[in-house]
């Protein structure tokens, strides 16, 4: 079995948009947060730290866990047309009664680095450029990276949410592969997951796909990350009985999640330099 890991490969994502970076105006990247979630808020440092290790200016704009969507939307709408701010996030989780579907429509599609506006999601799903989701492209970009064909293959993702999931499975199409999306209501996943020469689980749930879920031989990347009680994090994948059947199979952390802020970054470094 390897272990995908995605250390390495941030680390060259980051030297790569190390330079893209010093080529141009210094690219700044606008992060809007309104929870007091302590993972979402963990990511929101860690994107603010390896920023400034590659030269691109962050601002962190707290609008506080109780804020009204219209603050969100009007913050969004200012940040979008600053043009010293070349990127723009919406941090999820949300207050409740916000929606982030809704809101994203207010970052310009050009500042949309973690493709969040719906108008990014239908190019994206038209094969027109646009910036993805960061996570779906980090899924991809370790696929890549550890050359895992994708090209009339069967890929099975794991949930259908419009961070990772449908993202996942459009840019999963746009290569050939074979793509089944399964999701809460989906019957017998075992049977479906099981079909998968490359399974993806993008859920919130530990170790939900256990060894009877996965095919001999298959590629599992596990985007999963779920703060266990201990202040350690597990993916949605159990790992150590899916290590005994799978070909490949992503660590958590240490996966996804490093990639996931280094191609944030490079999606900036790009809204910088678009003509
Ligand atoms: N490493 C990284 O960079 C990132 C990691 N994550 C992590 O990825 C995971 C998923 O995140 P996100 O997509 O935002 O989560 P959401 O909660 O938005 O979506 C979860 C999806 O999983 C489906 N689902 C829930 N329970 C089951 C089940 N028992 N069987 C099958 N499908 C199920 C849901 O189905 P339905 O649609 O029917 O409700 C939904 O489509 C989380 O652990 C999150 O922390 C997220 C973003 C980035
Ligand atoms: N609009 C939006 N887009 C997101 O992409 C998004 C979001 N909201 N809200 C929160 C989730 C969570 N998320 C993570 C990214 C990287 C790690 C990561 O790098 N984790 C480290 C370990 C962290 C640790 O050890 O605690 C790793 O996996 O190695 C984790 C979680 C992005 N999210």
């Amino acid at each position: 079995m390897r272990t995908l890991t995605g250390k390495e490969l941030a680390a060259a994502i980051r030297a790569q948009t190390e330079a893209e970076a010093a080529a141009g105006p210094q690219p700044r990247l606008a992060v809007v947060v309104a929870t007091a979630d302590e993972a979402s808020l963990w990511y929101v440092r860690s994107i603010a730290k390896a920023a400034a290790s590659v030269g691109i200016a962050c601002d962190v704009v707290d609008l506080g866990a109780e804020a009204a969507p219209e603050r969100i939307d009007d913050t969004l709408a200012k940040l979008s047309a600053d043009a010293n701010v070349h990127g723009v996030m919406l941090q999820t989780p949300l207050p409740a009664g916000a929606s982030a579907q809704r809101l994203a429509a207010a970052i310009d599609p050009r500042k949309d680095v973690d493709g969040a506006n719906p108008l990014s999601l239908g190019r994206l799903a038209a094969g027109l450029p646009a910036f993805a989701p960061a996570t779906a492209a980090a899924v991809l970009a370790l696929l890549d990276h550890y050359e895992v064909e994708l090209q009339g293959r069967r890929a099975v993702v794991v949930g259908r949410s419009t961070v990772v999931g449908k993202p996942l499975a459009h840019l999963l199409l746009d290569r050939h592969a074979t793509v089944t999306v399964c999701h809460s209501r989906t019957r017998d996943l075992a049977s479906v997951t099981s079909t998968a020469e490359v399974l993806v689980a993008a859920v919130g749930r530990p170790a939900l796909i256990g060894a009877g879920h996965v095919a001999p031989g298959a590629v599992v990347i596990d985007v999963g990350t779920n703060p266990t009680d201990d202040g350690g994090l597990i993916g949605d994948v159990d790992f150590g009985a899916v290590a005994e059947v799978a070909g490949a199979l992503t660590p958590v952390p240490g996966g996804v999640g490093p990639v996931t802020t280094a191609l944030l970054l490079r999606h900036t470094a790009r809204a910088a330099n678009l003509p």
